[in-house]
């Protein structure tokens, strides 16, 4: 047998096309300069030499001392670092590399990998459990966007998963993490492709940027799984993590462990995360195929290429609408698109839901029966892809004064005002504003506009006296009544510390999604008027809440909202 060739002995880049090559004249003579003449080859291959040694002598060592420098943001620059690492760069004037030298590992030692736990654990060592459970996150990521039924506890290890994405890969404690609020993640914004955060939550304001990919995680868990985790019992104190139970999440780092257990694969501590950040890369005996074979042995499958595709990219490329045509295989295959049916079928559930809740939205007022659906579907011409009629009865979710009026538990939140599902953003101009953080069906009870309800001649009076502008203060009719609600005094004299959502929400005519409703609550104090907002429409999660103030800025003179319920 002929001895085995050391294959990796002299590979060279080839300069004409970028790629390293075992034999370069050959490459050269057979692929990239065919046409030219052996002495112009033999130049080439020098050159490629040349260029060769140069990198190794000085492109392969990176300062980071520069790196700071030159990378100010600190995510950006740990993710180059990262890259830099698995490819085997060698980093110098890591400042804590030298405490890690003296203290365990000699440089080049190898890690110990599998399920023992390294004394001195590198950065992929703490970040292995990301790419080992990633294709099964994807899966799991895919199912959610699909509307697909995900089980409770692949739901519970989405969560882990994504708390680790921010400990493990942008180094936040996790006590920050635990704090992180829905509105942090609201205010994010995409800048360049990175999707930048900046945590106020905690004591210390701690500012990251995410990669899409890593966003397109964290947001699935907060638009599908999170909103199922509301509930109206309990308080969840707008932290974006919750438990099943709708809770605060109690210990990140127990989560964190339980996503290395689900793996077999050793635990470490965001502290030791944080180190191996900056210590420097030691050459690892880690090898990224080994992740790639623990996955196949764990799934019996190789990494799904299909679930790195970019379902975003492609919705970007064919809008799905309630009225739009399907992409065709050609229209697909042109874009860059895999020619399967994977996204084809995901962008018609994504239509699906649309045309339902365009149905929906043409039964505002009442319940519509399947044969008033099946009319309306006909109308709008559908002919592929129609909701099934009794699914969108089904969904209609309406609630009639006398069930709200005797609700304890809107009583209670008017009383606490811990209306859940709703976050403050920042619209520049606008000032603050309101949006959901979970899905409101048309005629739900969003939360009341509170404030002090003022009758009769008193309050138009007030009203009155407040010319040219949009105000803090406003005028209903009700029940044949005259109420102004003062709600001009902000934060309110009863909620000092609260952020009383209602006086938050925003100005639209045309764009409102919510309609302001009028109540007399049973308060064990005595009967009070209200005023609620009820969703006009189903409103989606992230939307903005937006309501008529019934006034144009130039002429507002008091005009009363009329205070119509869905249901009458
Ligand atoms: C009830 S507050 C709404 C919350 C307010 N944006 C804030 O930051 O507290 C009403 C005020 O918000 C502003 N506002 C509301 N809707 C607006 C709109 N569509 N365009 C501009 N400003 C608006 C006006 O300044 C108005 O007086």
């Amino acid at each position: 047998m002929a001895p085995k060739r050391d294959k990796d002995r002299r590979i060279i880049s080839c300069l004409q096309c970028f790629r390293p090559q075992e034999m370069l004249p050959n490459h050269l003579l057979r692929v990239c300069m065919k046409n030219q003449t052996n002495e112009e080859r033999n130049a080439e291959v020098e050159r490629a030499k040349k260029s060769m040694k140069d990198w190794t002598l000085r492109g392969r060592t990176w300062d980071y001392n520069a790196m700071v420098k030159r990378y100010p943001d600190e995510a950006s620059r740990q993710a180059l670092l990262e890259d830099l690492r698995e490819r085997h760069f060698l980093i110098i004037n890591d400042p804590m590399a030298a405490q890690a030298e003296s203290s365990h590992r000699p440089p080049g030692a190898a890690v110990e990998t599998h399920n023992k736990m390294p004394a001195q654990p590198t950065l992929q060592d703490c970040q292995r459990v990301l790419r080992v459970s990633k294709a099964d996150m994807l899966i799991i990521h895919r199912k959610l966007l699909d509307q697909q039924h995900v089980e409770e506890d692949q739901r519970t290890l989405f969560r882990y998963f994504c708390e680790a994405i921010l400990v493990l890969r942008y180094f936040q404690g996790p006590e920050a993490v635990r704090a992180l609020k829905d509105s942090d993640w609201i205010n994010k914004r995409n800048v360049d492709g990175r999707i930048h955060m900046e945590v106020q939550s905690t004591k210390q304001s701690a500012k990251f940027s995410l990669t899409e990919e890593d966003s397109a995680m964290l947001d699935a868990y907060f638009q599908k799984i999170r909103p199922g985790c509301l509930q109206d019992s309990q308080d969840d104190q707008g932290r974006f993590f919750l438990s099943k139970q709708g809770l605060p999440v109690g210990n990140v780092t127990s989560d964190i462990r339980r996503l290395h257990e689900q793996y077999d694969l050793p635990s470490f501590s965001s502290q030791q995360a944080r180190r191996a950040q900056i210590t420097m890369a030691c050459s690892s005996s880690d090898d990224p195929a080994d992740e790639r074979r623990v996955r196949k042995q764990k799934r019996g499958r190789g990494p799904a290429d299909q679930d790195d595709r970019d379902f975003g990219a492609f919705l970007l490329q064919f809008p799905a609408t309630a009225s739009s045509t399907p992409p065709t295989k050609k229209k697909r295959t042109a874009a860059g698109f895999p020619p399967d049916k994977m996204f084809y079928n995901r962008w018609r559930s994504v239509q699906l839901a649309k045309r339902e809740e365009l149905l929906l939205s043409q039964c505002s007022r009442r319940p519509p029966s399947v044969s008033k659906v099946s009319l309306l579907i006909q109308k709008e011409g559908w002919t592929g892809n129609c909701p099934r009629p009794e699914d969108v009865v089904a969904k209609w979710r309406p609630v009639t004064r006398v069930q709200v009026e005797s609700d304890p538990w809107i009583i209670t939140t008017i009383q606490n005002q811990k209306w859940t599902g709703l976050a403050l953003k920042d619209f520049g101009t606008k000032g603050q504003g309101v949006v959901a953080t979970k899905a409101f069906a048309m005629g739900s009870i969003v939360c009341d506009y509170h404030g002090k309800v003022i009758t009769g001649a008193e309050g138009r009076k007030l009203v009155e006296s407040i010319k040219g502008d949009m105000a803090y203060l406003f005028f209903f009719h009700a029940a044949g009544r005259d109420l102004c609600v003062d709600a001009e005094t902000f934060p309110c004299e009863c909620h000092p510390t609260e952020n009383t959502m209602g006086r938050r929400i925003n100005h639209s005519s045309k764009r409102a999604n919510l309609r302001p409703v009028h109540c007399v609550m049973n308060f064990p104090e005595g009967q009070r008027d209200v005023i609620l907002f009820q969703a006009k429409r189903d409103i989606h999660i992230c939307e903005e809440l937006l309501f008529d103030y019934g006034v144009k800025r130039k002429s507002f003179r008091g005009e009363a909202i009329n205070l119509d319920w869905l249901d009458e």
